[in-house]
């Protein structure tokens, strides 16, 4: 549906794999939005990549890059944002992305999340001996963050990234036409 215009934000928060920043890709240009993503903002900022800030900085380093960026982002106009996995950890994140836009919990099985993760080094938390099992707990730990800042929750399993930005723009255009 290209050209169609649709008022404010869409914040897109889920966990690695999870297709945030390929479905926010596609939802922007249907939407005719810009693309952002608090990942890819980091790293343009510090001009390394994210496992390079978590070997220099810890954990705590790259969420205090992040909290600046997702505050800094999210009161933007007429973004799509893919937030990084964890962004959600964070109280102040939540209350931010409450309140600058729609949010979407884009959701999947552990099992697809760890077939779109499994040949990538770029996500630190996943260079464990058992990612798999590490995703599950991130679900476990996760799963009601996502759920509490979510507007929309869109089951991602076993769809195209094409049919799931189609569905996500009827299912905006329907949420956003019975809140008029
Ligand atoms: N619905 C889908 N079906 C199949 N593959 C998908 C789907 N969504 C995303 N992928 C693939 O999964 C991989 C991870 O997707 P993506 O990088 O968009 O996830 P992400 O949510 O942004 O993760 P991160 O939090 O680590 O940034 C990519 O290779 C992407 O092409
Ligand atoms: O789930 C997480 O905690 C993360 C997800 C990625 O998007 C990156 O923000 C980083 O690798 C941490
Ligand atoms: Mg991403």
């Amino acid at each position: 549906m290209p050209g169609m215009k649709m008022p404010g934000n869409f914040f897109l928060v889920g966990l690695m794999g999870a297709g945030k920043t390929t479905v926010g890709r596609t939802l922007a240009r249907s939407t005719g939005k810009t693309f952002l993503d608090s990942d890819h903002e980091i790293e343009a900022r510090t001009g390394v990549r994210i496992p390079t800030i978590f070997e220099m900085e810890g954990e705590g380093g790259f969420r205090a890059r992040e909290c600046a960026v997702i505050s800094e982002l999210t009161a933007m106009q007429d973004i799509v944002l893919a937030t990084g996995g964890g962004a959600v950890l964070n109280p102040e994140n939540r209350a931010a992305l409450r309140r600058g836009g729609f949010v979407i919990y884009l959701r999947a099985s552990v099992d697809d999340l760890y077939q779109r993760t499994a040949h990538d080094k770029n996500r630190p938390l996943l260079q464990t001996a058992n990612p798999k099992a590490r995703l599950a707990e991130l679900f476990e730990a996760r799963d009601p963050l996502y759920r509490e800042v979510a507007d929309l929750v869109m089951d991602t399993s076993r769809q195209t990234v094409q049919h799931l930005t189609h569905q996500l723009i009827l299912q905006l255009e329907k949420t956003l036409h019975a809140h008029r």
